[in-house]
């Protein structure tokens, strides 16, 4: 695991994007399209502000989230409508988007067939909760040890934490096989967490299932 600590949360917010830019630029000239999943929550917002208006061949890039709340995608707490509003716009509306939840009546395998040609993601960014989760990967979700086995499906309908609705979200085999993997935190709670995550199992801390290949960056709020 790298960490990066910055002075302050707009100088992370500039950096990091900055970064997914460099990444994606690299990727494209070696590739014909690049992978770029992103979480939803509250954290990543201004990343994507200043990644939308990023001159870059946006038209080859494929977006998707890591995970996304069984709502409709014009719910306030779709991560879909999050992307709408603050990623896919400007020039980054030339990209297109791998939405994370099945056709109506359709079946997961052909989310699952929808999802397959993106692998392995060529960029990845997570957020993390206090709790430790990361996509929807939460801990004590029934199906967690599911979602972070070896064989898991790479798409997944799991238990969020207590109350919430349903989610959608990427396994663990998925998110350990992107080429790059970035994490975005803010905050003491979650830079306590973090500390704690370097030392645990992946079903206590979801987010170590990927902090051996990412690059944290963290920054007071
Ligand atoms: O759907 C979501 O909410 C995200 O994908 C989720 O995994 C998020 O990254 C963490 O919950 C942190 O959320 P905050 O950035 O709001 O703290």
């Amino acid at each position: 695991m790298k960490l990066i600590e910055y002075p302050d949360a707009e100088a992370m917010m500039m950096q990091v994007a900055d970064r997914l830019a460099s990444e994606i630029t690299m990727g494209l000239s070696g590739h014909g399209h690049v992978s770029l999943a992103v979480p939803g929550g509250s954290t990543p917002g201004p990343v994507f502000d200043i990644l939308s208006g990023t001159d870059l061949a946006w038209d080859r890039v494929h977006v998707l989230l890591t995970d996304e709340r069984r709502v409709p995608p014009d719910h306030d707490r779709s991560n879909e409508r999050l992307l709408r509003e603050r990623l896919l716009r400007d020039r980054a509306a030339a990209a297109q988007f791998i939405r994370l939840v099945p056709d109506e009546g359709a079946a997961m395998d052909t989310l699952e067939a929808r999802i397959a040609p993106e692998l392995p993601l060529s960029i990845l960014l997570l957020g993390m909760g206090a709790d430790m989760h990361c996509a929807s990967l939460f801990p004590g979700a029934p199906q967690l040890a599911r979602a972070l086995a070896e064989d898991a499906p790479p798409v997944m309908e799991v238990d969020a934490a207590e109350g919430l609705e349903p989610r959608l979200t990427l396994t663990g085999p998925v998110l350990r096989g992107a080429m790059s993997t970035h994490v975005l935190i803010t905050g003491d709670d979650k830079r306590a967490a973090l500390e704690t995550a370097r030392r645990a199992d992946p079903m206590e801390a979801p987010i170590a299932t990927v902090l051996d290949r990412a690059t944290v960056h963290w920054a007071r709020e």
